[in-house]
């Protein structure tokens, strides 16, 4: 079991993987709840059951700290080159809501002709080995009780080593992977014949243990230039895969259409997306929809990249999906960081939750957009027909019928076109002899069995699929590149009891630091490499800048490595307010009933924070039994003083939110002088509040309190208890 108040352990991770057996096979969906389930206070019509620890969205305190999970799983795409510290991000998005964690592989993996072993480190993604695998499913065991909910693991089943990554996985309890022949033809080069004949091999051995499949058509949207004129072809290559996964043996509901809106802003994207994402939905019918946003057009802009993300997962609500992938919003500027998965599996679990149950009172027009949906269709049959005319697939990817960037019928003639006989891995197809025989269980195609055996592998007593014991596990090959090497640099800091910070690895050292110069973008960007030097920091790198106005202003975010480490155990931890028991509270209060004044001061209008310090709905002070006189926002604070002598109020309670010009500082003075003035200070408590409010900063001026963020009712009417005691015993 985890300890939520610990990190993970690798350590323990890493013991006895030699034994370690996957807990199950294959897939699992969430556990739906019926239409009009209440979670909280509130009715929901898309939910699942709800998680035993997890991290609400940051408004979920104002409605009783709800964390509602949407129907669909959520993806998280997870991978630093460095599974060690993988394994603790996928525990942080489980806690976000993520169920599948999605691990990209090394750069290149796809070319390399067999299964690599150890725990090397990965470049852009992780080396996919054995002990790698069993290391991750075996956290992912321990992350899963955790937070209540089964997480599905995720590769690529792909490239000239494609059936053995099959087995592996089948082997392994890898749960879902993408698994598309056109992938490796189109964007890895490698022969179409080894392609497809390697799919069928594969898909067979996914099918056999339910693993669920992601095609590969999103693809073409991210390499065509204009990927709206690819949407007739990827209704197409979704045919095309699959048709052969049903062929090769995989049900429907295993396989799913990986699916991105073709088009952003500034296109009027949602006329072109709608349509297509209907029409798609509608060929497809019976088959699994994984949604995902359209890398294609990520730049470096966070922000905007969520916006993508936002306008993709309603589209998946105004039609249907069942996965929702969450591409990270900075994966348009570097290898994603742990804050960026995190925001990422956020953003589409605000969405869905904040859309649940739309189609109650949102309809798509089906008679308006019928002729966009119908075009759509015809123009894939007509593709799909001129393929047929040209000889086939094979035919058509020769004469660059694929990612071609004219809107089919049209051509421009730039598709991506692949020898049939050439590329990597030509000539590597074997026919099978009369005699062959592979006494291998999930084999597709020919194979010349014996008559009367149960199941092939009897002749040679059980094969892997069968007896997990005849799985060979080799432990490392390379004795430096490897995670036991990685770890001693943490166990040093971790003696030490000092940290770095980080954004990918433990302790990288990396920050980013934000910042906006008056000043036009390439001497902003100057400035701020010029700050960060003049703050000792190595490796300054800009990693996005927005021009705010071309002379006016340019906004620029850096990232840069400290070179210093930090010594936890000198950490100074600000004191929290103490809180008496409640019991006690409602004790003093009964026999020795108060009532204060509160107000927010001066020219500010916030209100919220000091409502829910004071209103019972918020476990405010009133809940116990504390009368208040609320003179609202903006009060003077004469005010203030005049209304507790007025109504012999015992103390003031002062919101103060604005600080220009350190206007809270004056305030909280000019209260004590009047309370002094008017005579009365050495009788009543004043204590201020607000987001930037302190103790030491409010006592150092006058008050008998400060409190900020995250304040509660209770850390108030604790301090008022005990103040007014103590001032009972002078
Ligand atoms: C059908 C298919 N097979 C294999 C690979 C990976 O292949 P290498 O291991 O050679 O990189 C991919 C890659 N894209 C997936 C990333 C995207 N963000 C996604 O979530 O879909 C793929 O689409």
């Amino acid at each position: 079991m985890l300890d939520p108040k610990k990190p993970i352990d690798i350590d323990e991770i890493l013991k006895d993987l030699d034994k370690y057996r996957p807990k199950r096979k294959g897939w699992t969906w969430r556990k739906r709840l019926p239409e009009g389930s209440k979670i909280g206070d509130y009715e929901y019509y898309q939910v699942s059951e709800n998680l035993k620890n997890s991290i609400p969205l940051p408004a979920a305190h104002y409605f009783g700290n709800i964390d509602p999970q949407p129907e669909v799983v959520i993806t998280s795409e997870i991978a630093s080159g460095r599974f060690e510290d993988d394994i603790r991000r996928m525990r942080m998005a489980a806690w976000h809501g993520a169920d599948h964690i999605m691990v990209i592989r090394t750069l290149g993996q796809s070319h390399y002709d067999g299964l690599i072993e150890g725990t090397p480190e990965g470049v852009g993604g992780i080396p996919i080995t054995r002990k790698q695998l069993r290391a991750t499913r075996k956290a992912l065991d321990l992350i899963e009780e955790e937070v209540g909910r089964p997480i599905n693991f995720h590769s690529y089943v792909s490239g000239v080593a494609g059936p053995e990554i099959a087995v592996l996985f089948a082997e392994e309890g890898v749960n879902g992977a993408h698994q598309d022949p056109q992938y490796n033809v189109l964007y890895r080069g490698i022969n179409p014949i080894r392609s497809f004949v390697d799919a069928a091999v594969a898909k067979k051995i996914m099918a056999s243990v339910n693993m669920l499949q992601i095609d590969g058509a999103h693809n073409a949207n991210a390499s065509a230039k204009l990927a709206w004129t690819v949407m007739p072809e990827l209704l197409v290559q979704h045919g095309i895969n699959c048709m052969y996964s049903l062929k090769a043996g995989m049900k429907k509901e295993y396989i799913a259409l990986s699916t991105v809106p073709p088009v952003v802003a500034p296109m009027p994207e949602f006329r072109y997306n709608l349509p297509y994402a209907v029409a798609l939905r509608e060929l497809f019918d019976g088959f699994r929809f994984r949604a995902q946003m359209n890398t294609r057009y990520i730049e470096s802009d966070l922000f905007d990249a969520t916006r993508i993300h936002v306008l993709n997962t309603l589209i998946s609500r105004l039609t249907s999906a069942d996965l929702q992938s969450t591409i990270t919003p900075d994966e348009g500027r570097n290898v994603p960081w742990h804050v960026n998965s995190i925001r990422g599996v956020e953003t589409a679990k605000h969405t869905l939750v904040a859309l649940d149950g739309m189609k109650k009172y949102v309809k798509i027009d089906e008679k308006k957009i019928r002729e966009k949906v119908r075009e759509l269709k015809m123009r894939a049959i007509l593709m799909l027909e001129e393929i047929l005319d040209m000889g086939g697939y094979f035919e058509a990817l020769e004469a660059g019928m694929f990612v071609d960037n004219g809107y089919y019928p049209e051509r421009i003639g730039d598709g991506i076109a692949r020898k049939k006989d050439g590329e990597i891995a030509a000539g590597t197809v074997v026919p099978r002899d009369e005699d062959y025989m592979a006494p291998v269980c999930e084999h597709f195609g020919y194979n010349n069995l014996p008559e009367g055996i149960e199941k092939p592998c009897d002749l040679i007593g059980g094969c892997t699929l069968h007896n997990p014991d005849k799985i060979q596990f080799i432990d490392e090959l390379d004795e430096t590149d490897n995670v036991n090497v990685r770890l001693e640099r943490i166990r040093d800091m971790k003696k030490r009891n000092v940290i770095k910070p980080e954004v990918e690895w433990f302790a990288d050292g990396w920050i980013q630091l934000d910042m906006t110069f008056a000043l036009p973008e390439e001497l902003a960007e100057a400035a701020a490499i010029s700050l960060c030097k003049k703050l000792g920091l190595e490796e300054i790198t800009i990693i996005h800048k927005g021009v705010l106005h071309p002379a006016e202003g340019t906004y620029i975010e850096v990232k840069a490595k400290v070179p210093f480490e930090i010594e936890v155990d000198k950490l100074e931890i600000p004191k929290k307010p103490e809180t008496l028991p409640e019991e006690e509270i409602f004790e003093y209060v009964k026999n020795n009933p108060f009532h204060v004044v509160a107000g927010t001061v001066g020219n500010d209008e916030h209100s919220v924070g000091l409502r829910e310090v004071l209103d019972i709905k918020h476990g405010g002070i009133e809940k116990y039994g504390i009368k208040y006189t609320y003179l609202g926002t903006s009060v003077p604070p004469e005010k203030l003083i005049d209304a507790a002598i007025e109504t012999g109020a015992k103390a003031i309670l002062a919101s103060m939110i604005i600080t220009h010009n350190d206007v809270h500082v004056q305030n909280m003075r000019k209260l004590h002088e009047l309370a002094i003035e008017k005579g009365i200070r050495d009788k009543i408590i004043i204590v201020a509040g607000g987001t930037q409010i302190t103790d030491d900063l409010a006592k150092e001026n006058g008050m008998d309190a400060g409190f900020g963020r995250g304040t509660k009712g209770v850390h108030v009417a604790s301090f008022l208890v005990k103040k007014l005691k103590e001032m009972e015993n002078k």
